[in-house]
């Protein structure tokens, strides 16, 4: 990577005086995928518009390679330098080659290359035996294949794209997203790309930045993101359940205790007595057992004793609720469940290491 290719500067879009993008800066780094995430009406398509010059801004300046772009100029070549998929594939009544070549004949590319050019994206995204297929033909997956190939066959300079697998099945999705990884690994085009899945966040992109109520809150690889995010409404879109709110009572050897209502929590981070704080807790992070069989050797400082509220499956798991006053979600494996002998009701111990939880500073 080697600087910023797109920077936004003092950027805010505004719908009949309502303001739904308000990002004083943002950059973007050549040869990096950026994941935005986000919840519905975040403003995430809007930035992704503004970022692809398909959107001009109420105020501030895009800078795409270095320039300003004029935003009442004549944009074209500058749209041509990047290029899009969205949600729907939007493919022309024809086949699957023309679909895909259609880019490169608008550009009036020499027709010997467009074929080649068509034939190899083809294969890489497994298409090539579609080549002659009608569009019209095609399944939701099928597609959404010809239009990332429609958009790779251009070799753009920044790909854009919002929502792409946001139809497709699990199988499906997850097969593509694979391959498009693949692709981006490989070719290191910059890439804008917007979704509601977390997962996917996870795994195509370089940075992930959160967007609520117009803003990026946070914007960092994906594992600080996930691990520690900035503020309360970062830490629910990423999945933390268990937000305690406590104050620093004291602090010794690099261990703070905090209060939170009804427990005494041991912290392993650098606070200050007196701080006001949110301890977030991954579900991941708290095991459970029955009441009563608690290890002695267990290395968890934390341990809460409450009840079981409910249990729900998530894949091959459960997550499970414990009211200890505060209510905690942890998961437990469906064969800890039953080897553990729990059930709704039941009285069980919530253990959790010093190191486990993630603290927010109040502000
Ligand atoms: N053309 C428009 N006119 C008026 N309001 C708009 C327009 N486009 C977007 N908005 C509003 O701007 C806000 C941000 O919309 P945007 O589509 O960017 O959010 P999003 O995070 O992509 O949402 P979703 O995940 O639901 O697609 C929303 O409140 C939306 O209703």
């Amino acid at each position: 990577m080697s600087g910023p290719i797109l920077c936004l500067d003092g950027i805010t879009v505004s719908y009949d005086g309502m303001l739904v993008l308000d990002v004083p800066s943002l950059e973007v780094q050549e040869g990096e995928t950026v994941a935005v995430i986000g919840p519905n009406g975040a403003g995430k398509s809007t930035l992704l518009r503004v970022l692809g010059l398909l959107e001009r801004p109420s105020e501030g300046r895009v800078i795409f390679g270095g320039r300003p772009i004029q935003p009442y100029g004549n944009l074209l070549l500058d749209r041509r330098r990047m290029a899009s998929v969205f949600q729907e594939p939007l493919l022309i009544d024809g086949t699957v080659e023309t679909n895909v070549a259609l880019g490169l004949r608008l550009r009036h590319i020499d027709s010997a290359e467009v074929s080649r050019r068509a034939q190899e994206i083809m294969v890489i995204l497994g298409i090539g035996h579609l080549a002659t297929r009608r569009a019209r033909t095609l399944s939701g997956g099928e597609a959404q294949r010809v239009s990332l190939a429609r958009a790779l066959v251009l070799d753009p300079e920044v790909f854009l794209l919002d929502e792409p697998f946001a139809a497709l099945d699990p199988p499906t999705r997850e097969a593509l997203l694979l391959d498009l990884k693949t692709i981006l690994d490989k070719r290191r085009i910059t890439t804008i790309f917007v979704t509601h899945d977390r997962n996917e966040a996870l795994l195509l992109g370089h940075r992930v930045a959160v967007m609520m109520n117009g803003r990026v809150q946070q914007m960092e690889a994906p594992e600080r993101v996930f691990a520690e995010p900035v503020n309360e409404e970062v830490a629910r879109f990423v999945g933390i359940e268990t937000i305690l709110r406590g104050h620093v009572q004291s602090v010794s050897l690099g261990l703070a205790v905090v209060e939170v209502p009804g427990w005494t929590l041991e912290v392993a981070e650098p606070l200050i007595p007196g701080e006001r704080v949110l301890v977030c807790l991954r579900p991941e992070e708290i095991t459970l057992f029955p009441r009563g069989a608690t290890p002695t050797t267990s290395s968890a400082r934390n341990r809460l004793y409450g009840k079981v509220v409910r249990h729900l499956p998530s894949g091959s798991t459960y997550r499970v609720t414990i009211d200890c006053g505060i209510l905690i979600v942890a998961t437990v494996t469906r064969q800890s469940w039953e080897q553990l002998g729990l059930e709704d009701g039941a009285g069980v111990t919530a253990a959790f290491k010093a190191t486990a939880p993630h603290v927010i500073r109040c502000a």
